[in-house]
Protein backbone atom coordinates (compact mmCIF):
# COMPACT_ATOMS: atom_id res chain seq x y z
CA UNK A 1 0.00 0.00 0.00
CA UNK A 2 1.37 3.56 -0.94
CA UNK A 3 -0.01 7.03 0.07
CA UNK A 4 -0.33 8.55 -3.25
CA UNK A 5 -1.08 12.10 -4.52
CA UNK A 6 -2.64 13.23 -7.51
CA UNK A 7 -1.38 16.80 -7.89
CA UNK A 8 -4.19 18.33 -10.50
CA UNK A 9 -7.38 16.32 -10.97
CA UNK A 10 -7.92 17.35 -14.44
CA UNK A 11 -7.58 15.10 -17.50
CA UNK A 12 -4.86 13.48 -17.19
CA UNK A 13 -4.61 13.41 -13.27
CA UNK A 14 -8.30 11.82 -13.46
CA UNK A 15 -6.76 9.04 -15.39
CA UNK A 16 -3.73 8.87 -13.47
CA UNK A 17 -6.08 8.45 -10.16
CA UNK A 18 -8.54 6.03 -11.94
CA UNK A 19 -5.71 3.94 -12.78
CA UNK A 20 -4.54 4.39 -8.84
CA UNK A 21 -7.92 3.57 -7.61
CA UNK A 22 -7.98 0.14 -10.18
CA UNK A 23 -5.22 -1.49 -8.49
CA UNK A 24 -7.17 -1.63 -5.10
CA UNK A 25 -3.94 -1.46 -3.62
CA UNK A 26 -3.41 2.16 -2.57
CA UNK A 27 -4.78 5.33 -0.80
CA UNK A 28 -5.03 8.13 -3.06
CA UNK A 29 -6.03 11.97 -2.35
CA UNK A 30 -6.77 14.39 -4.95
CA UNK A 31 -4.85 18.32 -4.85
CA UNK A 32 -7.08 20.54 -6.44
CA UNK A 33 -6.87 24.72 -6.14
CA UNK A 34 -10.79 24.65 -6.19
CA UNK A 35 -13.57 22.30 -5.49
CA UNK A 36 -14.44 20.23 -8.89
CA UNK A 37 -16.99 18.48 -7.21
CA UNK A 38 -17.52 14.68 -7.78
CA UNK A 39 -15.46 13.82 -10.64
CA UNK A 40 -15.72 11.19 -12.91
CA UNK A 41 -13.75 9.17 -16.33
CA UNK A 42 -15.36 8.26 -19.24
CA UNK A 43 -14.29 5.64 -22.00
CA UNK A 44 -15.12 6.59 -25.09
CA UNK A 45 -14.75 2.72 -26.92
CA UNK A 46 -16.74 0.84 -23.88
CA UNK A 47 -18.90 3.92 -22.74
CA UNK A 48 -17.79 2.98 -18.88
CA UNK A 49 -17.79 5.68 -16.62
CA UNK A 50 -16.29 5.28 -13.55
CA UNK A 51 -16.74 7.27 -10.18
CA UNK A 52 -13.19 8.97 -8.78
CA UNK A 53 -13.32 7.80 -4.78
CA UNK A 54 -10.36 9.68 -3.40
CA UNK A 55 -10.94 12.40 -1.37
CA UNK A 56 -10.29 16.12 -2.78
CA UNK A 57 -8.17 18.67 -0.79
CA UNK A 58 -8.18 22.45 -2.40
CA UNK A 59 -5.34 23.76 0.07
CA UNK A 60 -1.85 22.84 0.81
CA UNK A 61 -2.86 23.82 4.20
CA UNK A 62 -5.12 20.13 3.98
CA UNK A 63 -2.42 18.38 3.48
CA UNK A 64 -1.29 15.84 6.40
CA UNK A 65 2.30 14.89 5.65
CA UNK A 66 4.14 13.59 2.67
CA UNK A 67 3.04 11.29 0.01
CA UNK A 68 5.19 8.18 -0.90
CA UNK A 69 4.31 9.09 -4.57
CA UNK A 70 3.11 12.69 -6.21
CA UNK A 71 1.23 12.07 -9.33
CA UNK A 72 1.85 16.02 -11.01
CA UNK A 73 -0.49 16.53 -13.68
CA UNK A 74 -0.66 20.40 -13.70
CA UNK A 75 0.38 22.13 -17.08
CA UNK A 76 3.65 23.08 -17.51
CA UNK A 77 3.30 27.08 -16.43
CA UNK A 78 0.86 26.18 -13.61
CA UNK A 79 3.67 23.75 -11.98
CA UNK A 80 5.22 26.83 -9.98
CA UNK A 81 1.64 27.34 -8.88
CA UNK A 82 1.67 24.07 -7.43
CA UNK A 83 4.84 24.63 -5.36
CA UNK A 84 2.68 24.75 -1.96
CA UNK A 85 1.46 21.28 -2.72
CA UNK A 86 4.93 20.18 -3.77
CA UNK A 87 6.38 21.47 -0.52
CA UNK A 88 3.87 19.75 1.80
CA UNK A 89 3.76 15.97 0.29
CA UNK A 90 7.42 15.89 -1.05
CA UNK A 91 10.55 14.52 1.31
CA UNK A 92 13.57 13.44 -0.18
CA UNK A 93 11.71 9.67 -0.20
CA UNK A 94 9.01 10.49 -2.39
CA UNK A 95 9.22 10.09 -6.04
CA UNK A 96 6.92 12.37 -8.13
CA UNK A 97 6.08 11.47 -11.57
CA UNK A 98 5.84 14.43 -13.78
CA UNK A 99 2.75 13.36 -16.02
CA UNK A 100 3.46 16.52 -18.15
CA UNK A 101 4.28 17.10 -21.98
CA UNK A 102 7.61 18.78 -23.20
CA UNK A 103 11.43 17.71 -22.25
CA UNK A 104 12.02 19.25 -19.69
CA UNK A 105 10.57 17.77 -16.91
CA UNK A 106 13.29 17.65 -14.40
CA UNK A 107 14.50 20.67 -14.47
CA UNK A 108 10.97 21.94 -14.29
CA UNK A 109 9.74 20.17 -11.32
CA UNK A 110 13.38 19.58 -9.22
CA UNK A 111 13.32 23.01 -7.68
CA UNK A 112 10.01 22.03 -5.58
CA UNK A 113 10.55 18.91 -4.14
CA UNK A 114 12.84 19.11 -1.26
CA UNK A 115 15.40 16.44 -2.97
CA UNK A 116 12.63 13.89 -3.68
CA UNK A 117 13.28 11.97 -6.83
CA UNK A 118 11.68 13.32 -9.96
CA UNK A 119 10.54 10.87 -12.56
CA UNK A 120 9.47 12.15 -16.09
CA UNK A 121 6.36 10.43 -17.49
CA UNK A 122 5.86 10.00 -21.20
CA UNK A 123 1.57 10.84 -21.48
CA UNK A 124 0.21 8.53 -24.51
CA UNK A 125 -3.13 9.57 -23.77
CA UNK A 126 -6.02 11.02 -25.20
CA UNK A 127 -8.47 13.01 -22.26
CA UNK A 128 -10.69 15.80 -23.12
CA UNK A 129 -12.76 17.47 -19.95
CA UNK A 130 -16.46 16.73 -21.33
CA UNK A 131 -18.23 18.74 -18.76
CA UNK A 132 -17.76 19.52 -14.75
CA UNK A 133 -16.04 16.60 -13.11
CA UNK A 134 -16.20 14.59 -16.08
CA UNK A 135 -13.02 13.31 -18.50
CA UNK A 136 -13.62 11.53 -21.42
CA UNK A 137 -10.82 9.10 -22.70
CA UNK A 138 -10.35 8.60 -26.13
CA UNK A 139 -9.16 5.13 -26.54
CA UNK A 140 -8.03 5.20 -29.90
CA UNK A 141 -4.79 6.94 -28.86
CA UNK A 142 -3.35 4.51 -26.52
CA UNK A 143 -3.71 4.88 -23.21
CA UNK A 144 0.33 4.59 -22.49
CA UNK A 145 3.01 6.03 -19.80
CA UNK A 146 6.60 5.97 -20.92
CA UNK A 147 9.38 6.31 -18.16
CA UNK A 148 13.22 5.75 -17.97
CA UNK A 149 14.17 2.42 -17.07
CA UNK A 150 15.80 1.93 -13.94
CA UNK A 151 14.95 1.44 -10.68
CA UNK A 152 12.52 4.44 -10.57
CA UNK A 153 10.47 3.09 -13.32
CA UNK A 154 10.49 -0.21 -12.45
CA UNK A 155 8.77 1.03 -8.90
CA UNK A 156 6.25 2.78 -10.48
CA UNK A 157 5.55 0.10 -13.11
CA UNK A 158 4.94 -2.00 -9.75
CA UNK A 159 2.46 0.87 -8.16
CA UNK A 160 0.11 0.59 -11.00
CA UNK A 161 0.12 -3.07 -11.88
CA UNK A 162 -3.27 -4.75 -12.21
CA UNK A 163 -4.60 -0.62 -13.51
CA UNK A 164 -6.47 -1.07 -16.58
CA UNK A 165 -6.64 2.53 -16.83
CA UNK A 166 -3.08 3.14 -18.38
CA UNK A 167 -0.24 0.87 -19.47
CA UNK A 168 3.30 2.11 -17.64
CA UNK A 169 6.36 1.26 -20.63
CA UNK A 170 10.14 0.84 -19.37
CA UNK A 171 12.05 2.89 -21.92
CA UNK A 172 15.92 2.98 -22.35
CA UNK A 173 16.01 5.81 -24.71
CA UNK A 174 14.05 8.33 -23.16
CA UNK A 175 15.62 11.12 -24.61
CA UNK A 176 14.30 9.55 -28.11
CA UNK A 177 11.12 8.82 -26.82
CA UNK A 178 10.82 11.93 -25.55
CA UNK A 179 11.48 13.86 -28.42
CA UNK A 180 8.86 11.84 -30.34
CA UNK A 181 6.25 12.60 -28.17
CA UNK A 182 7.15 16.50 -28.06
CA UNK A 183 7.73 16.06 -31.95
CA UNK A 184 3.55 15.62 -31.53
CA UNK A 185 2.74 17.73 -29.59
CA UNK A 186 4.57 20.61 -31.79
CA UNK A 187 2.66 19.80 -34.40
CA UNK A 188 -0.79 20.28 -32.10
CA UNK A 189 0.05 23.87 -31.80
CA UNK A 190 -1.63 24.39 -35.35
CA UNK A 191 -5.05 23.19 -33.29
CA UNK A 192 -4.68 25.76 -31.06
CA UNK A 193 -3.89 28.32 -33.09
CA UNK A 194 -6.55 27.99 -35.77
CA UNK A 195 -9.07 26.34 -33.37
CA UNK A 196 -9.72 22.95 -34.83
CA UNK A 197 -9.52 19.61 -34.13
CA UNK A 198 -7.40 16.99 -36.12
CA UNK A 199 -9.61 16.78 -39.32
CA UNK A 200 -7.43 20.12 -39.65
CA UNK A 201 -4.65 17.72 -40.59
CA UNK A 202 -6.55 16.59 -43.88
CA UNK A 203 -6.14 19.66 -45.73
CA UNK A 204 -2.75 19.60 -47.83
CA UNK A 205 -1.55 23.12 -47.08
CA UNK A 206 -1.99 22.27 -43.30
CA UNK A 207 -0.44 18.67 -43.81
CA UNK A 208 2.83 20.86 -46.06
CA UNK A 209 3.34 23.07 -42.15
CA UNK A 210 2.75 20.05 -40.09
CA UNK A 211 5.82 18.32 -41.98
CA UNK A 212 7.96 21.35 -42.32
CA UNK A 213 7.47 21.87 -38.32
CA UNK A 214 7.91 18.50 -37.59
CA UNK A 215 11.16 18.15 -39.34
CA UNK A 216 12.51 21.48 -37.67
CA UNK A 217 11.47 19.91 -34.34
CA UNK A 218 13.55 16.56 -35.18
CA UNK A 219 16.49 18.42 -36.39
CA UNK A 220 16.74 20.17 -32.89
CA UNK A 221 15.75 16.75 -31.41
CA UNK A 222 19.00 15.53 -33.44
CA UNK A 223 21.03 17.90 -31.95
CA UNK A 224 19.36 17.01 -28.18
CA UNK A 225 20.82 13.45 -28.45
CA UNK A 226 17.64 12.05 -30.08
CA UNK A 227 17.83 9.16 -32.72
CA UNK A 228 14.97 10.18 -34.83
CA UNK A 229 15.96 10.50 -38.22
CA UNK A 230 14.27 13.33 -40.88
CA UNK A 231 12.12 10.57 -42.24
CA UNK A 232 9.93 9.78 -38.97
CA UNK A 233 8.53 13.67 -39.91
CA UNK A 234 6.06 11.42 -42.00
CA UNK A 235 5.11 9.00 -39.36
CA UNK A 236 4.91 11.54 -37.09
CA UNK A 237 2.19 13.72 -39.25
CA UNK A 238 0.54 10.25 -40.23
CA UNK A 239 -0.62 10.15 -36.58
CA UNK A 240 -2.57 13.24 -36.83
CA UNK A 241 -3.60 12.22 -40.13
CA UNK A 242 -4.96 9.04 -38.74
CA UNK A 243 -6.44 10.17 -36.43
CA UNK A 244 -10.81 10.66 -35.85
CA UNK A 245 -11.26 13.84 -37.04
CA UNK A 246 -12.97 14.93 -33.76
CA UNK A 247 -9.93 14.42 -31.32
CA UNK A 248 -8.07 17.89 -30.14
CA UNK A 249 -5.65 17.95 -27.90
CA UNK A 250 -5.15 19.78 -24.66
CA UNK A 251 -3.67 22.98 -25.74
CA UNK A 252 -6.96 23.25 -28.50
CA UNK A 253 -8.66 22.41 -25.24
CA UNK A 254 -7.20 25.62 -22.90
CA UNK A 255 -7.45 27.84 -26.25
CA UNK A 256 -11.35 26.87 -26.24
CA UNK A 257 -11.93 28.14 -22.98
CA UNK A 258 -9.64 30.98 -22.99
CA UNK A 259 -6.95 29.73 -20.62
CA UNK A 260 -3.52 30.21 -20.73
CA UNK A 261 -1.57 28.32 -22.84
CA UNK A 262 1.26 25.34 -22.29
CA UNK A 263 3.31 26.89 -25.63
CA UNK A 264 6.75 27.44 -24.25
CA UNK A 265 7.20 23.72 -23.13
CA UNK A 266 5.64 22.23 -26.07
CA UNK A 267 6.35 25.08 -29.15
CA UNK A 268 8.80 27.64 -27.51
CA UNK A 269 11.32 24.94 -26.57
CA UNK A 270 11.66 23.70 -30.49
CA UNK A 271 12.59 27.73 -31.12
CA UNK A 272 14.44 28.00 -27.64
CA UNK A 273 16.70 25.20 -27.96
CA UNK A 274 16.73 25.43 -31.99
CA UNK A 275 18.69 28.60 -31.49
CA UNK A 276 20.90 27.34 -28.61
CA UNK A 277 22.38 24.88 -31.39
CA UNK A 278 22.04 27.17 -34.33
CA UNK A 279 19.19 25.34 -36.27
CA UNK A 280 16.64 26.99 -37.97
CA UNK A 281 13.34 26.79 -36.91
CA UNK A 282 11.17 29.00 -39.30
CA UNK A 283 8.06 27.42 -38.87
CA UNK A 284 8.33 27.40 -35.32
CA UNK A 285 8.96 31.40 -35.27
CA UNK A 286 5.98 31.95 -36.61
CA UNK A 287 3.85 29.88 -34.77
CA UNK A 288 5.74 30.61 -30.98
CA UNK A 289 4.51 34.59 -31.13
CA UNK A 290 0.70 33.41 -32.28
CA UNK A 291 0.65 30.60 -29.49
CA UNK A 292 2.02 33.01 -26.98
CA UNK A 293 -0.33 36.26 -28.14
CA UNK A 294 -3.44 33.78 -27.77
CA UNK A 295 -2.56 32.58 -24.58
CA UNK A 296 -2.25 36.65 -23.60
CA UNK A 297 -5.69 37.29 -24.74
N1 LIG B 1 -5.25 16.02 -21.89
C1 LIG B 1 -4.52 15.23 -22.67
O1 LIG B 1 -5.04 14.50 -23.50
C2 LIG B 1 -3.03 15.19 -22.54
C3 LIG B 1 -2.33 16.04 -21.70
N2 LIG B 1 -0.98 15.89 -21.56
C4 LIG B 1 -0.22 16.74 -20.66
O2 LIG B 1 -0.59 16.45 -19.32
C5 LIG B 1 -0.44 17.61 -18.50
C6 LIG B 1 -1.77 17.89 -17.81
O3 LIG B 1 -2.70 18.22 -18.84
P1 LIG B 1 -4.29 18.10 -18.67
O4 LIG B 1 -4.62 17.06 -17.70
O5 LIG B 1 -4.84 18.04 -20.03
O6 LIG B 1 -4.61 19.51 -18.04
P2 LIG B 1 -5.94 19.98 -17.29
O7 LIG B 1 -6.00 21.45 -17.46
O8 LIG B 1 -7.10 19.16 -17.71
O9 LIG B 1 -5.63 19.63 -15.78
C7 LIG B 1 -4.75 20.37 -15.00
C8 LIG B 1 -5.35 20.39 -13.63
O10 LIG B 1 -4.44 21.00 -12.75
C9 LIG B 1 -5.19 21.86 -11.89
N3 LIG B 1 -4.31 22.84 -11.30
C10 LIG B 1 -3.72 23.92 -11.87
N4 LIG B 1 -2.97 24.57 -10.97
C11 LIG B 1 -3.09 23.88 -9.81
C12 LIG B 1 -2.56 24.06 -8.50
N5 LIG B 1 -1.79 25.10 -8.20
N6 LIG B 1 -2.89 23.18 -7.56
C13 LIG B 1 -3.68 22.12 -7.83
N7 LIG B 1 -4.23 21.90 -9.05
C14 LIG B 1 -3.93 22.78 -10.02
C15 LIG B 1 -6.22 22.45 -12.82
O11 LIG B 1 -7.24 23.06 -12.07
P3 LIG B 1 -8.29 24.09 -12.71
O12 LIG B 1 -9.37 23.24 -13.22
O13 LIG B 1 -8.65 24.95 -11.56
O14 LIG B 1 -7.58 24.84 -13.80
C16 LIG B 1 -6.66 21.19 -13.55
O15 LIG B 1 -7.60 20.46 -12.79
C17 LIG B 1 0.00 18.73 -19.45
O16 LIG B 1 1.39 18.85 -19.44
C18 LIG B 1 -0.47 18.23 -20.82
O17 LIG B 1 0.27 18.76 -21.91
C19 LIG B 1 -0.28 14.91 -22.21
C20 LIG B 1 -0.92 14.07 -23.06
C21 LIG B 1 -2.34 14.16 -23.34
C1 LIG C 1 -3.13 13.88 -27.47
C2 LIG C 1 -1.91 14.73 -27.76
C3 LIG C 1 -0.85 13.84 -28.40
C4 LIG C 1 -2.16 15.78 -28.79
O1 LIG C 1 -1.16 16.76 -28.73
C5 LIG C 1 -1.46 15.37 -26.49
O2 LIG C 1 -0.41 15.09 -26.01
C6 LIG C 1 -2.26 16.44 -25.84
O3 LIG C 1 -3.49 16.49 -26.01
O4 LIG C 1 -1.67 17.23 -25.10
Amino acid sequence: MADIAVVGPGAIGSVAALAAQQTGRHSVTLCARRDPGALRVVDDVSGGVTDLEAPILTSPAEVTGPADWVLLAVKAHQTDGAAGYLDALCKPSTTVVALQNGVEHVERVAPYVNDAQVLPAIVWISAEPTGPGEVTVRNNISSLLQVPAGPAGEEFARLLEGASAVEVELVSDFTTAAWRKLTTNAIAGVMAVTGRRAAIYQRPDVRELALALAQETLAVARAEGAALPESEAEALVGIFERMDPDIGSSILFDRLAGRELEWDARNGVVRRLGRRHGIPTPVSDVLVPLLSAASDG
